[in-house]
């Protein structure tokens, strides 16, 4: 059955780089639904994360569901390597290169889970003929590239936009950059249900008070939860 409550996905870009088993053991023991992981390459955004090689080193740590966010162009070549280092989910940009269809084809092809995102700057009807494919749309809320920037307003028309466009299909929408308790309840009342925060989980905590963790996915999942039980 298609799950249409609220997920958080704390986005690891926001932990200790030099302790990555357990901050992620850490988030999903205080509450996380799924584990964000941005991957980023210094073309297609200015900065640089993660190969494969440290995807698969974060897998056996993730025991919900790891959604890996490709901000890399060209994507296609490298799909087939983060679907065998272990995501559960593949989510490519639109603006990655100029066959969109082809790249969902290729993660689709390879078993796991497939999303495709829009950055603040690209206009939702663009993806109109993709939606069959994917499982996800990623609206990002921030231009790509950092942790701990500021929400970009106008991404809550976008969701309220997708969200007709998807109609009675099983598609997922998430929202991912400065999502916090106070940007979360209008994107959950525009339809959206998946919400990666990095900041705004991470602020204040450390693996040795890990309780932080969950005071903060908790702010995060009641302010959803509320806007959810008034629309
Ligand atoms: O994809 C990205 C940034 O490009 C995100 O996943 C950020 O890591 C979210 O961080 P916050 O805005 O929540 O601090
Ligand atoms: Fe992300």
């Amino acid at each position: 059955m298609f799950d249409r409550s609220i997920k958080i996905a704390p986005s690891i870009l926001s932990a200790d780089f030099a302790n990555f088993g357990q901050e992620i053991q850490a988030i999903e023991a205080q509450g996380a639904d799924w584990v964000h992981v941005d991957v980023m390459d210094g073309h297609f955004v200015p900065n640089l994360t993660f190969g494969p090689p440290a995807v698969k080193a974060f897998r056996p740590h993730v025991k919900t569901f790891m959604d890996v966010h490709l901000m890399i162009a060209p994507v296609d070549p490298y799909i087939e390597a983060y679907a065998e280092a272990g995501a559960d989910m593949i989510v490519a940009h639109w603006e990655a290169g100029p066959h969109p269809h082809r790249t969902l084809q290729a993660i689709k092809a390879t078993g796991t889970k497939c999303g495709i995102s829009l950055n603040p700057g690209t206009p939702a009807n663009v993806i109109s003929e993709l939606l069959d494919l994917v499982d996800m749309v990623l609206v990002m809320s921030v231009n790509p590239g950092f942790g701990g920037q500021k929400f970009i307003p106008s991404s809550v028309q976008k969701v309220a936009q997708i969200r007709e466009m998807i109609g009675d299909r099983e598609i997922h929408i998430q929202v991912d950059g400065g999502v916090d308790p106070t940007t979360v309840g209008p994107l959950v009342a525009a339809g959206a249900d998946c919400f990666v925060a990095g900041s705004a989980v991470f602020k204040g905590g450390s693996v040795d008070n890990p309780e932080v963790y969950g005071q903060n996915i908790r702010a995060i999942r009641e302010a959803a939860e509320a806007a959810q039980k008034t629309t």
